[in-house]
């Protein structure tokens, strides 16, 4: 069963009103990444390949802070500490305002046990200008067995 917006809302923070839909929580844009060098994938650990932060373009009548993106793919961190609480899996999907306007965010699975300000590939089909902080997806929680629970890598990630 996927839980209520009011109920994710609980792992979220912060959480503003507008960022609580029925079915989920939005989460805003903080950072765009570019990625400068190949990473790589084993059979046996990763790495994930040197970025750099896109320079925010000072845009006029465009305050607050907004990013001028041309077609291409970029990591977005969330401006969120995202907590997957026990018994649950989570997923984001993107916004349906940034796919109509030919962007995209790919995401992978959100295990139980994480905690952190996660990513996601944000593809840019057409120029697109993105305020930093503006809502670009929605994390929605499903209930789920596990074992055991997250301990990766990515444990605390971008937490101060
Ligand atoms: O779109 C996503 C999906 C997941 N995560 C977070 C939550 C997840 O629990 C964590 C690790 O994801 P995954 O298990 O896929 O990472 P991995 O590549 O297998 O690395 P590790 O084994 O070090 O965790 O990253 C994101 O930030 N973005």
């Amino acid at each position: 069963m996927f839980r209520s917006g009011a109920f994710v809302a609980e792992y979220v923070s912060p959480t503003a009103d507008d960022q609580i839909q029925p079915n989920g929580v939005d989460l805003t844009l903080d950072v765009v990444f570019e990625q400068l060098e190949p990473g790589r994938i084993g059979r046996d650990g990763k790495q994930i390949g040197d970025r750099v932060a896109r320079p925010l373009e000072e845009l006029e009548q465009k305050a607050p802070d907004t990013y001028y993106l041309p077609e291409g793919a970029y990591v977005a961190r969330y401006g969120e500490r995202i907590q997957i609480p026990e018994g649950h899996v989570g997923f984001v999907y993107p916004r349906s305002s940034l796919m109509r306007n030919s962007c995209m965010l790919n995401t992978a699975v959100w295990d139980a046990g994480y905690e952190g300000r996660g990513e996601g590939l944000l593809q840019v089909h057409h120029d697109v200008e993105i305020a930093r902080g503006a809502r670009i997806a929605q994390l929605v929680l499903a209930e789920a067995d596990h074992e055991d629970a997250y301990d990766g890598s990515y444990q605390g990630e971008n937490l101060d």
